[in-house]
């Protein structure tokens, strides 16, 4: 076995991913190489997306979702249209079917360049988020930051992509509020005995939001693919929205539908940056000599 794999540094959205072919494998992207690779300015990010070898027929690959802090994530929106424009450079394949920890998704590169992909059914029971208390109405629970009678955010909707989301509802932009204060209380607040993903959200139209996140394991991000998804179920499951939804993030705009299926598709960009090789075990990498050079 090698020492090294080849690994990208794409962006979905500004969402800062490393995707790493682990295909022909069976060690993983440690913890440790994960904070490694974190910890340094080139290659600081906030998913890695591992691509492994298909463990269940009819699929392409099996994903591992790794987190900046070396945590695992059971989905990542983002990062999976930037394995779809990853593996569709090498072999042209513009569909795939990928196995995550949140189940199979599909996923399609179009012609005009932008990729959906199909984040499967949001589920809102709070044993599914999953929260630490029963809430029969999980459209808005009972937590706030802030004076207890002059809350600055409170009652927000949660809802599992497969990974865990709170999105807080808010009037002012969402540029407005300490989110990089908030986010680290909230993501580890009791009620969320697995942590959860932070989102403010401002409605601006039938078919419009602004959001940013404050992610689980990361902290804030330009874009989060599974919250503006989350987002966007929660507008539309609360009065607030149609099911078809523009999401824009600090890092540009994500299209959103619920289809009447019950299925969540998100299309948006994905962009190469640069390629090299890594050490799985270490997180030690080598950029290839070719690219950028002068
Ligand atoms: N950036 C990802 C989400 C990562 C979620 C992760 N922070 C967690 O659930 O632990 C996205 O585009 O969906």
């Amino acid at each position: 076995m090698n020492a090294t794999v080849p690994f990208a540094r794409m962006n979905g959205l500004g969402n800062e991913i490393l995707v790493a072919d682990m295909r022909g494998r069976d060690d993983r992207i440690t913890p440790e190489a994960a904070r490694a690779l974190a910890a340094r300015l080139e290659t600081h990010f906030d998913q890695i997306m591992a691509i492994h070898d298909a463990v269940t027929d009819g699929t392409d690959a099996y994903i591992r979702i790794v987190n900046a802090d070396g945590t695992e994530a059971q989905a990542c929106g983002n990062g999976t249209r930037c394995v779809v424009q990853a593996l569709g450079a090498q072999t042209g394949q513009r569909e795939f079917l990928f196995q995550t920890r949140a189940g199979i998704l599909e996923a399609r590169e179009h012609e005009d360049g932008s990729i959906s992909v199909d984040m499967g059914r949001p589920r809102f029971g709070w044993r599914d988020i999953p929260l630490s208390e029963e809430f029969a109405d999980t459209r808005a629970i009972e937590l706030q930051i802030g004076p207890i009678d002059a809350p600055v955010l409170h009652s927000p909707s949660v809802a599992s992509m497969g990974n865990p989301h709170a999105v807080f509802w808010v009037s002012e932009d969402v540029w407005s509020y300490a989110l990089d204060r908030f986010g680290p209380v909230l993501e580890n607040h009791p009620l969320f005995p697995e942590r959860c993903n932070i989102s403010l959200a401002q409605v601006t139209g039938r078919g419009a939001m602004t959001i940013r996140t404050w992610e689980r394991g990361v902290g804030l991000t330009r874009a989060c693919g599974s919250a503006a998804c989350a987002a966007a179920v929660c507008g539309a499951r609360t009065g607030r929205t149609d099911r078809r939804v523009t999401v824009t993030v600090p890092g540009g705009d994500l299209l959103i539908e619920w289809r009447e299926d019950d299925h969540v598709l998100m299309t948006g960009p994905a962009q190469w940056e640069w390629s090299g090789t890594l050490d799985p075990a270490t997180g030690d990498h080598v950029r290839d000599r070719q690219e950028g050079a002068a």
